[in-house]
């Protein structure tokens, strides 16, 4: 078998799990951290949650490696005046807390720099520095990192969306490879690198100041469907024996870029155990979930991972996606209707989002296709949306009209088509770089999207049914047998 870098099966090996404890290869028996550990290894802790968080939500791994990781010089600031992704400390100025819905055209390739500084934080709330909040990223970057650099950030985990390119990402629990439709998360201080085998990439980041992502409760749904856990796949160790070479090791620490020199490589674990490592997940892989009987259900039905705030069922951040799925929602059944009780019910659907204002922020990204509920053409691939915390927002005017007039037969949407929300209860400020420097925000989103929309109302006719604003008559209530406006 050919063994070049594209052979995924030999160079990428994965063990399947979400929340799984995962333990394998040279790893000491019946202990974690032996006087001598196998094979002169040394033993070493990674903690992701506090030593004394409660069982369910403990995850801690247990390093084998060559060296510890530990075994580097001082780390000094770099590009402090330009590096900086703490949404509360941006250099300057504040961040802009505007009501206004924005929206972004697609932001660019920048084939000149690497990973790290393809970093563009463009939304956010909090502070890595007291654990609170959530960092928005747009990266674009078309260098492979330095071959001897690996980087960390302290601030948080990183949810990776791809909209274009392949991320090769080396971490020190192995290697993961990452293309449009897939994800990844790389949980907080595991050091990685990244390399561009297919050229530029581009796409979406959350970054999370606290807690850990987790699948969405069941519910009624039962043990299946949406994400399921065996989906979710965490690389298998790798190791380099390269005890003798010049390294640079980045980190990201409260926003900002420090380097060290380590004369080892970082990537000599050679096994592992334990439940806080790397992860991936195939977005195809996902099981929807939706109406079969009437009205347009919550996206949360669509959530992959979620990071539950202090308050159950309110998210620090949910991922969603708008996978390919059938719409099939009743027209006028009367199979299901009490002929006495709901004789004035209708039983159709207007099948895209409702329009809403929402306590939670959303900001929305899509990674290739046409978004449902947004078919004007503003919204298009690797470009982006927030609708903050209360802002109005809905069908632009054109899905109105279309969704308003459509023959209601089972439909399939969103073929060939992935759009997803990073929904947050923070309102999320927007950078100056995502406001200005990057040059995507739309000035007329607004205006195109929802100025245009007709109002359609008509009050009922005397001759249909003698209606009282605010009252019933005998035609119009519950019971009548003649088909007027329900009017309460
Ligand atoms: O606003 C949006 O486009 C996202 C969204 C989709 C949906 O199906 C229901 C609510 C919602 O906020
Ligand atoms: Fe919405």
């Amino acid at each position: 078998m050919p063994t070049t870098q594209f052979n995924v099966k030999e160079k990428y090996r994965y063990q399947n799990g979400f929340g799984s404890y995962h333990d394998r290869g040279a790893l000491p028996v019946g202990t974690n951290s032996p006087q001598k550990p196998p094979y002169g290894l040394y033993a070493e802790k990674l903690s992701g949650t506090a030593f004394t968080a409660p069982r369910h939500e403990n995850q801690q791994t247990w390093l084998y490696r060559i060296l510890p990781a530990s075994a580097h010089s001082n780390f000094e600031p770099r590009e402090h005046a330009t590096f900086n992704t703490n949404p509360e400390n941006q250099p300057g100025q504040k961040i802009h807390q505007i009501p206004n819905q924005l929206r972004w055209d697609p932001f660019d390739l920048d084939e000149t720099v690497d990973w790290i500084h393809g970093l563009h934080l463009v939304a956010g709330a909090g502070d890595p520095s007291m654990k609170t909040g959530v960092g928005i990223y747009i990266f674009a970057a078309g260098k492979n990192m330095d071959a001897h650099e690996a980087f960390y950030s302290a601030d948080g985990d990183f949810l990776i969306v791809p909209q274009h390119g392949v991320l090769d990402i080396r971490t020190e629990l192995g290697r993961l490879l990452v293309r449009p439709n897939e994800i990844c998360v790389i949980p907080r201080g595991i050091r990685y690198r990244v390399e561009l085998p297919e050229g530029p990439v581009r796409g979406y980041i959350l970054e999370l100041y606290q807690g850990h992502f987790q699948l969405p409760e069941l519910g009624p749904i039962g043990s299946n469907c949406l994400a399921n856990a065996r989906d979710f796949q965490a690389p298998v160790a790798d190791f380099d024996e390269d005890t003798d070479s010049q390294w640079t090791l980045m980190a990201k620490f409260a926003g900002h870029l420090f380097a060290a020199k380590q004369s080892h490589t970082p990537f000599d674990v050679v096994a592992w155990h334990g439940l806080y490592y790397p992860y991936k997940y195939d977005l195809g892989r996902f099981n929807t979930i939706g109406s079969i009987s009437f009205d347009h259900p919550d996206p949360s039905i669509f959530t992959v991972l979620t990071a539950q705030s202090d308050h159950p069922g309110t998210a620090v951040a949910d991922f969603v996606i708008f996978p390919p799925r059938w719409l099939v929602q009743e027209v006028n059944s009367t199979s299901r209707i009490n002929a006495g009780s709901m004789a004035n019910m209708t039983q159709d659907t207007f099948r895209p989002p409702w329009y809403h204002r929402n306590t939670m922020s959303e900001f929305m990204g899509l990674i290739h296709g046409q978004y449902d509920a947004k078919t004007g053409g503003g919204f298009q691939p690797a470009g982006a949306s927030l609708h903050n915390v209360m802002s109005a927002h809905g069908p632009d005017a054109s899905t109105h009209e279309k969704a308003s007039n459509a023959d209601l037969k089972p439909m399939k949407v969103g073929e060939g088509s992935m759009a997803f929300m990073f929904e947050s209860c923070f309102m999320v400020g927007v950078t100056e770089w995502g406001l200005k420097k990057c040059a995507k925000v739309q000035e007329d989103y607004n205006e195109e999207s929802w100025t245009p929309l007709k109002p359609h109302f008509r009050r009922p006719q005397k001759e249909v049914g003698e209606i009282k604003n605010g009252g019933d008559s005998e035609e119009g209530a519950i019971g009548s047998t003649k088909q007027v406006p329900h009017w309460t």
